[in-house]
């Protein structure tokens, strides 16, 4: 068997289309989408996330605002930027690019942001929010990977194994609630896991979010399963990659998706759907 490409560009240009159409609906009340995107130091990985970031908002007629600093901004600096965004009534999400110089606590600037303006989902009101199943704003990597599941028919996964590698706040903890929220049986597996494979190989999705070249090979999966890679590493000649040997995987699953060109921007599509449900929620005075 040949897997069948969930090909994350093509369902990001629809889903795209789709939120460019409601940001023209919001014109005549006044209201343009807006995000803020917070850069802190000169990571070149993130330089290249940011402008693609910007990039998206304008294709789709958001306002968009990029604000780079010194990585030897100070923490309060910061903290003061995200308050100031909170209470500009021109933006509608807030975004702070990931990861932050040591001098800086991550935890505290994300806990700063109002969850009203959330849009990346890592506010500890979001999470909660998707742990008890009440509305909030749902990480948009995980979510994403909900839309290309829903793409292919799986958007209810009662009676389905899945199995998620990894257990960051960011990816691999919401995957799995968002997973078992579509009525999955999920299992999480992280460093400490006995037997990764034996896990793997009874999946009938799996969803790779390490940071490590060939955490997952044909050998450990299932004839015609599901497999999303979230992963995004560098090969020996820099070239982009995932977690997942996609050349060998690709002879066993039933559905794969590359990197770069799967997970990556749908996460972008997804930070534009929640500014535009932000937008929308302002809008119409909720
Ligand atoms: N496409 C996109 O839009 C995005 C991609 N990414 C990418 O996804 C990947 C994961 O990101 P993130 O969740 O932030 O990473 P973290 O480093 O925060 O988490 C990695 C997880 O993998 C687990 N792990 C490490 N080694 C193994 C192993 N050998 N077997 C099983 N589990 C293992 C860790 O376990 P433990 O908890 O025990 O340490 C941890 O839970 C990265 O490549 C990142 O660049 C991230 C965000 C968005
Ligand atoms: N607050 C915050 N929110 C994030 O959502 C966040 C973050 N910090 N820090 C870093 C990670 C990583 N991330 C990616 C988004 C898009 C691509 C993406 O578009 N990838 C393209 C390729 C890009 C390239 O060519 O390098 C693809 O896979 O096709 C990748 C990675 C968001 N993150
Ligand atoms: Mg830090």
């Amino acid at each position: 068997m040949t897997a069948t490409l969930i090909d994350g560009v093509a369902l990001s240009k629809q889903l795209r289309t789709e939120v460019a159409q409601r940001a023209a609906a919001l014109a005549p009340k006044g209201i343009k989408p807006g995000l803020a995107v917070i850069l802190v130091g000169d990571n070149p990985a993130s330089q290249v996330y940011v402008r693609n970031k910007v990039k998206a908002c304008e294709d789709v007629g958001f306002h968009s605002v990029l604000e780079k600093y010194e990585a030897t901004m100070s923490e309060a600096e910061l903290l003061a930027r995200v308050e100031a965004l909170n209470n500009d009534p021109s933006i509608h999400g807030i975004l702070v690019q990931l990861p932050l110089p040591d001098h800086i606590d991550d935890h505290k600037v994300i806990e700063a942001i109002s969850p009203l303006k959330d849009v990346d989902g890592f506010h500890v009101a979001s999470a909660g929010a998707l742990m008890v199943g009440e509305a909030g704003f749902k990480a948009c990597t995980p979510y994403g990977c909900m839309k290309m599941l829903e793409s292919i028919g799986m958007k209810d996964l009662r009676g389905k194994h899945a199995v998620v590698i990894g257990r960051s706040n960011i990816v691999g903890k919401p995957m799995a609630l968002m997973l078992l929220q579509a009525n999955a049986t999920v299992t999480v597996c992280h460093s400490g896991t006995a037997d990764l494979a034996a896990m793997t190989r009874q999946a009938d999705v799996v969803v790779a979010a390490v940071g490590k070249r060939n955490v997952l090979t044909a050998d450990m999966v299932k004839s015609g399963a599901v497999v999303i890679d979230v992963g995004m590493n560098r090969n020996d000649e820099g070239k982009l990659c995932g977690d997942v040997d996609f050349d060998g995987v690709r002879e066993v699953a039933g559905w794969i998706t590359p990197v770069p060109g799967g997970v990556g921007p749908m996460t972008i599509t997804m930070l534009l759907v929640n500014t535009m449900e932000s937008a929308e929620r302002v809008a119409a005075g909720r």
